[in-house]
């Protein structure tokens, strides 16, 4: 099954389906939506294409959902700095009425969505006085927690470590989830110990983050946007501006301290000795640097708190990671590194949707509707496809470029 094919099967499913609980996660950087779509019962049409793409997903028909608990769960972001994109999409498709079109409507006052991140204390008026909608506000750290248990115990194969360009997909066994350190790079990183489910600390943080990547990359290289800064870091080469051991060791290493030649000593630190200006510097390299300099910073501050708190596995997510091999190498390396090898890093699949999921689960939570994700997740993986307008990716492995998967739908960017 192609992307394509998906597309359209969506387009169908979401004409005989119900759209029902938004859920928000509204952060610095990117806007990031769920929503759950069950599919009319009536619709033999949308049972066959079921049918079709749980084959072609590999899920036999005795795993698949009864018409009842058919659905799917659907993502799309979008620029916080173009929220009103985001409120655009949400009125197209009645997203903020889900679950009340075939019914009587409430009044639009009576109407709440799940929301977290900044955002939903920030843009709470827009909302409200753009569609008539008010905030149930959850905690940010909670909804992301939930939504990385939730990713880890219920989809299947959504933990990975990257090391060397190998991804390796990890079984996680419930019983030994925790404890561990989740490290959430969105504008600015969270450093949260994880325990059990609504068990957690946020124990570090910092402020040079995915934002500071995208900034300062802004500034310097004049990209207009995010993927096209990622895209030139791919043919960038760091070592023409960051300052190597081996740059002020006269090309050798400083073996005594255990750091060889090719160890970045500082980060830019070519800049201050070379006679060059900014216009001197290809974006690439720049765009490398960068890359490395925040990827690896991260790296290190996540492993010193999982050393802090003898935590043996960290979980990088978060939308600064974009799925990138570059930026998770660099991420393992350093927690490898620093290590000595007995911490791991491990990424995920849905990496930057946990808060908007986490935000969601909340309406199970107040049992609402019955809505029963855990359940449906469990018995049939592929009814939680995620598709936004766009594009559209699975929750599944199944999908044959995993990149579209870590990036996700993408709608309005
Ligand atoms: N299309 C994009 N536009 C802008 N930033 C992007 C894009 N794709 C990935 N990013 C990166 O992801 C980061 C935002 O990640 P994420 O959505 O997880 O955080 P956030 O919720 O916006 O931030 P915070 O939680 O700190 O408020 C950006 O700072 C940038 O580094
Ligand atoms: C402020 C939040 C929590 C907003 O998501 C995030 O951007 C963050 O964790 N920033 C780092 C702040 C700090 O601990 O230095």
């Amino acid at each position: 099954m192609d992307l394509q094919d998906d597309v359209s099967n969506q387009q169908n499913s979401e004409r005989g389906s119900q759209i029902s609980h938004l859920a928000l996660d509204i952060g610095g950087s990117l806007v990031k939506l769920v929503y759950f779509s069950r599919n009319n019962d009536s619709r033999r049409d949308d049972d066959n294409e079921q049918r079709s793409r749980n084959e072609c997903l590999g899920v036999s028909d005795s795993d698949t959902c009864q018409p009842f608990l058919d659905g799917r769960l659907h993502f799309a972001k979008f620029e916080t700095s173009k929220i009103n994109d985001c409120l655009e999409f949400i009125c197209s498709k009645k997203l903020h009425l889900g679950g009340f079109q075939d019914c009587t409507a409430p009044s639009s006052e009576n109407i709440c969505v799940k929301a977290t991140g900044g955002g939903a204390y920030k843009f709470a008026d827009l909302f409200k006085e753009k569609l008539g909608i008010c905030f149930d506000k959850e905690d940010e750290m909670d909804c992301l927690v939930t939504g990385a248990n939730f990713l880890l115990k219920t989809v299947h194969q959504e933990a990975f470590t990257y090391l060397d360009g190998q991804k390796e997909f990890v079984q996680i066994d419930h019983n030994d989830l925790y404890p561990y350190l989740l490290v959430n790079i969105g504008s600015g990183v969270s450093m949260i110990k994880v325990d059990g489910d609504g068990k957690f600390e946020r124990v570090s943080g910092t402020n040079l983050g995915g934002g500071t990547f995208w900034g300062l990359g802004r500034l310097l290289t004049k990209c207009k946007n995010f993927d096209e800064l990622l895209e030139l870091s791919h043919q960038g080469n760091n070592r023409v501006i960051d300052m190597l051991v081996g740059d002020i060791y006269g090309g050798t290493e400083y073996a005594k301290i255990g750091l060889s030649a090719t160890t970045i000593a500082s980060s830019f630190g070519k800049a201050i000795s070379d006679n060059k200006e900014l216009e001197d510097y290809k974006a690439e390299d720049i765009s490398r640097s960068l890359l490395r300099m925040i990827s690896n910073n991260i790296g290190q501050i996540s492993y010193l708190n999982a050393l802090r708190f003898g935590l043996k596995r960290i979980i990088f997510a978060g939308f600064f990671i974009r799925g990138q091999a570059y930026t998770m190498d660099t991420i393992s390396v350093a927690v490898h590194y620093w290590s000595n090898g007995e911490a791991k890093a491990m990424f995920l699949r849905h990496e930057g949707f946990l808060g908007a999921l986490g935000a969601f689960r909340s309406y199970e939570k107040q049992s609402l509707d019955g809505l029963m994700v855990h359940k449906i997740v469990q018995k049939n993986p592929s009814s939680i496809s995620s598709a936004g307008d766009k594009s559209c990716c699975s929750l599944n492995s199944d999908s044959k470029n995993e990149n579209e998967n870590s990036g996700c739908s993408v709608y309005g960017m």
